[in-house]
């Protein structure tokens, strides 16, 4: 089972009505979202908007609180994005883990609360330079993500999505080398498969992120053992987010 290049755009804290149109002209290019499962996770004031508008793309949010409802002020949960039309939702992003103190267990908490409302999940995971320096990148992200994914899940390649971002590429311009991208993936593929077996966790699709840019989007997507990108910045406009999008219908054309 071969899921098509699943391309995400988080606008994190960024975006008034008056994006709308980013997401209007990012929907209409339909032609090339055929190949390649688009997404856009706005702030949540965006939510409905942008489900109102787009036909062609998904629709998600940027978390989720981990319990159904009650006294929570400022919080919202997964039931009330399924409300506003969200069909996935971004968990355990390294700015919640650093700016809210979310930990793995929390993450995994989210999790469920998500799979119970019925949205799709994007999981992500991601050492820090200083880690990566000490060359202890991969255990770390393996073990981010034992705690933090579910610990069953029947449709996982439908259900769930993996997103590696090292946190010093996140809006840095910097990249990992493909090789880089290349050994973490497949450590996070032996993870998914022990955890969902070969079928559900050979397929699920696992998302690279931190500067991907139209520049880049190409050679990362080619990249052994990476099914999609989350991207940030180069989501903002749409001409960028396209750009990238176009990578990945050629990639999955060659
Ligand atoms: O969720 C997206 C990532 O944090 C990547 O952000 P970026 O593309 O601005 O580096």
């Amino acid at each position: 089972m071969a899921l098509r290049p699943y391309i995400v755009g988080n606008w994190k804290m960024n975006g008034t009505r008056s994006m709308l149109s980013e997401a209007r002209s990012i929907d209409r290019s339909a032609q090339r979202l055929m190949k390649v499962e688009v997404a856009l996770a706005p702030p949540y004031t965006l939510i409905h908007p942008v489900h109102r508008e787009a036909e062609q793309i998904g629709v998600g949010a940027q978390d989720c609180h981990h319990e159904v409802e009650g006294a929570h002020t400022g919080d919202i949960s997964a039931t009330m994005l399924a409300d506003a039309g969200a069909k996935f939702v971004i968990l355990g992003h390294s700015e919640r883990r650093q700016n809210h103190g979310e930990t793995d267990e929390l993450v995994n908490a989210k999790c469920h609360a998500a799979i119970s409302a019925g949205l799709k999940l994007i999981v992500c995971c991601g050492e820090a330079e200083e880690t990566r320096n000490a060359g202890n990148a991969e255990p770390f992200v393996i073990a981010q993500l034992r705690t933090s994914l579910p610990e069953t899940l029947d449709d996982a390649a439908e259900r769930l999505a993996v997103a590696y971002e090292p946190i010093w590429a996140i809006g840095t311009g910097r990249t990992a080398t493909t090789d880089d991208i290349a050994a973490m993936h497949g450590a996070i593929r032996a993870l998914l498969v022990e955890r969902f077996g070969e079928e559900q966790g050979g397929a699920v699709r696992i998302l690279y992120g931190g500067s991907v840019k139209p520049e880049n989007a190409r050679e990362i997507l080619e990249t052994a053992d990476v099914g999609g990108a989350l991207v940030g910045g180069a989501s903002l406009t749409a001409e960028s987010f396209l750009g990238i999008v176009a990578a990945g219908a050629d990639v999955q054309e060659s």
